[in-house]
């Protein structure tokens, strides 16, 4: 028996994929702290909602899918019943499987960072072992994720740094995604046409970079006449210091997590 406990954006996501992946209904129970987003996944997915120590004390695995400042709180509540317990993945950014540990002393961790495209199926998730956790903790969890992401090995020092760049990448692409359509609305596209023009060339970048295996400087290049508008265009990106500035930014996301682990 499998457990999600905090049914929330993330949890529902990994409810979809399990499922999706060949996962008997009858096998995932979930639970949450707000009765009407248990009944919502009951109508669903049709599968059962326990209270989280009933939830902790039927399963094998859990998958803790509350919010960081959640988890020490749930943790308390669900340690004197998790006796049955043979591996305990968390998704929280920032929690250290060393917390968890202390929680559930010689239970396998495995921490997970992911990210929202996991909602689609898309997603990419970094995983590191806790202390008592093996290459088959690993190995499980992968075939967990798989349904719904990549999956990469980091160790956990990693973890902060994987956060920045692809556990809160999305929203840099969102944040470019609002500029470049809001750009085409100052030059007088209709919104929708500037909306759908981004999106296409977002993902058909993305798939060229991906099925191409080319470095970006390379696609970067093959678009760059001579003279021409895309030259004029970086120029300015480079004069406005957009590439330092990424950089900095991803740096201090990686800051920002270590500090909200308490390292
Ligand atoms: N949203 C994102 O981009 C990413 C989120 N994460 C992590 O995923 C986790 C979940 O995030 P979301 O799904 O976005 O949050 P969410 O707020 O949608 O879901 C959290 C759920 O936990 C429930 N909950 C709160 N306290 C509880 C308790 N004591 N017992 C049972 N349920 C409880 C809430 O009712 C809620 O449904 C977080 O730890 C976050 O750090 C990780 C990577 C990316
Ligand atoms: O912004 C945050 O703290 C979380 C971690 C990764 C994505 N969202």
């Amino acid at each position: 028996m499998i457990a999600i406990l905090g049914a929330g954006k993330m949890g529902e996501a990994l409810l979809s994929g399990l499922l999706r992946s060949g996962h008997d209904p009858a096998d995932v129970v979930v639970s949450d702290a707000r009765p009407e987003r248990c009944a919502e996944l009951l109508e669903s997915y049709g599968v059962k909602a326990l209270a989280n120590t009933e939830a902790a004390a039927a399963a094998e695995t859990l998958l803790l899918a509350v919010k960081p400042q959640d988890m020490p709180a749930l943790l308390a509540e669900i340690a004197p019943h998790a006796g049955a317990v043979r591996l305990a993945i968390s998704i929280a950014a920032g929690v250290r499987t060393a917390t968890i540990e202390e929680w559930l002393p010689a239970t396998p961790v495995v921490r997970v960072m992911p990210n929202t495209p996991m909602l689609v199926g898309q997603g990419a998730s970094v995983i590191s072992a806790g202390s008592h956790a093996t290459e088959e903790h690993l190995v499980q969890t992968e075939e967990l994720l798989r349904a719904v992401s990549t999956v990469t090995r980091v160790p956990e020092r990693h973890q902060d740094a994987a956060t920045a760049l692809s556990g809160s990448g999305p929203a840099y692409v969102y944040y470019l995604a609002e500029s470049m359509i809001d750009a085409g609305v100052t030059m007088g596209l209709p919104r929708a046409t500037a909306r759908e023009l981004t999106l296409q060339t977002l993902t058909g970048a993305a798939t060229l970079m991906r099925d191409s295996g080319e470095h970006p400087a390379v696609l970067r290049e093959a678009v760059t006449s001579p003279g021409g508008t895309t030259a004029a265009a970086v120029a300015e990106l480079e004069r406005r210091g957009v590439r330092s500035a990424v950089l900095d930014a991803i740096v201090k996301a990686r800051d920002r997590g270590a500090e909200l682990a308490g390292e």
